[in-house]
């Protein structure tokens, strides 16, 4: 890939340092397409939105049959920690397989979001794999049994549901990339809000040279991240996006300290350092600015706009908002 004079210049003052020096990447993409999205579970302000409108991306039920077939092939597991700060740490763990999804591993995703759905003191939450490697997509020997049509697409569609609610969670969330994150792996990390990548990591949507294109909603949210142009240079390329060039399409936010990459706990604390810059705060306001920026990245503006007042009406008169104005605060 032929880098462009902006590399360095996107690259100097990006690596992970301290709170207020995440902000200086450009690239994102304007506004794409006003398609309407329906909140998963958006509380109180955005149930509105929901009325009279059927989804397959805001409810859990209605994938017995897919289930059932899924858990078929066992596997690995999903481990879920929610700790005290109020930041989760969803953990896909099948080392033997690079952290292949086995069947029971989507399903056991998909009630982890379930689980975080509940969580109502929860402010973030960190994506990682196992044994300091993100992940290598689908399990290939599960993928080779439900290779019909059919049993192709109810899976697709149980992937996409369970993805888009975890996008959608109130939660600020990471995807820490060591290692790869390849096919369905590269697909998990834009369902999250920002994604940080470790000295040597990779992110590859390999696709093409299975034969396929994205089908967990990864290709549909690239293009949110990185632009059109840049999506489809990765997908028909199937490029190898390293963390600098991550950084310079806008895919990465963020890369480890090179000194504590690969040392698994520690690149875990460091990521725990970074987004804790951003969850800083009681719960409902972090959970607040999520729901206004889920809006707004989804919604049609005028829809955005109404759910923005009612999410202002939760917090406004609200207790960190009385105790700020209590305290005559000063922002310099
Ligand atoms: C809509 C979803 C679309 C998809 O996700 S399709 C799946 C896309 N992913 C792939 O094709 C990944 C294929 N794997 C690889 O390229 C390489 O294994 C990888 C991840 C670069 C690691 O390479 P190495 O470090 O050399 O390790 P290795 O190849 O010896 O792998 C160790 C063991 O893990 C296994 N493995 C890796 N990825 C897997 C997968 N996706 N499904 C099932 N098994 C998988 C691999 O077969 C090997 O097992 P074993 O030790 O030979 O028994």
């Amino acid at each position: 890939m032929v880098l462009s004079a902006a590399r360095q210049h996107l690259l100097g003052g990006i690596r992970l340092g301290a709170c207020g020096q995440h902000l200086l990447r450009g690239s994102r993409p304007g506004a794409w397409g006003q398609h309407l999205l329906r909140g998963s579970r958006p509380g109180a302000w955005g149930q509105h939105l929901l009325r009279g409108i059927g989804s397959v991306y805001t409810a859990a039920k209605g994938f017995q049959e897919i289930r059932e077939k899924l858990q078929a092939f066992p596997g690995g597991s999903i481990d879920l920690v929610k700790q005290e700060s109020g930041i989760a740490v969803l953990t896909v763990n099948n080392p033997a397989r690079m952290n292949a999804f086995s069947g029971s591993m989507m399903v056991e995703l998909e009630e982890r979001v379930s689980q975080l759905e509940e969580w109502t003191e929860g402010k973030g939450l960190i994506i990682q794999g196992a044994a300091g490697t993100f992940c290598s997509g689908s399990d290939l020997n599960a993928v080779r049994a439900i290779s019909n049509p059919q049993d192709g697409m109810k899976m697709c569609t149980f992937m996409q549901n369970a993805l888009t609610r975890l996008l959608r969670l109130p939660l600020l969330s990471v995807a820490l990339v060591e290692g790869n994150a390849l096919g369905g792996g590269a697909e998990l990390t834009t369902a999250c809000d920002f994604r940080l990548m470790a000295p040597g990591s990779v992110i590859q949507f390999v696709h093409k040279h299975m034969g396929l294109v994205p089908g967990w909603g990864g290709a549909a949210r690239l293009v949110r991240i990185v632009g059109g142009q840049n999506a489809l240079k990765m997908l028909g390329g199937a490029l190898k996006i390293d963390p600098e060039m991550g950084l310079q399409i806008g895919l990465a936010d963020g890369v480890l300290e090179g000194s504590l990459a690969g040392s698994g706990t520690n690149a875990l604390l460091e990521a725990e350092q970074w987004l804790g810059c951003y969850t800083a705060g009681p719960a409902p306001v972090i959970r607040a600015i999520k729901s206004v920026v889920v809006s707004g990245r989804e919604l049609p503006l005028e829809v955005a706009l109404r759910t923005e007042r009612d999410v202002f009406g939760t917090v406004w008169g609200g207790p960190a908002n009385l105790q700020a104005l209590a305290t005559k605060a000063k922002h310099k």
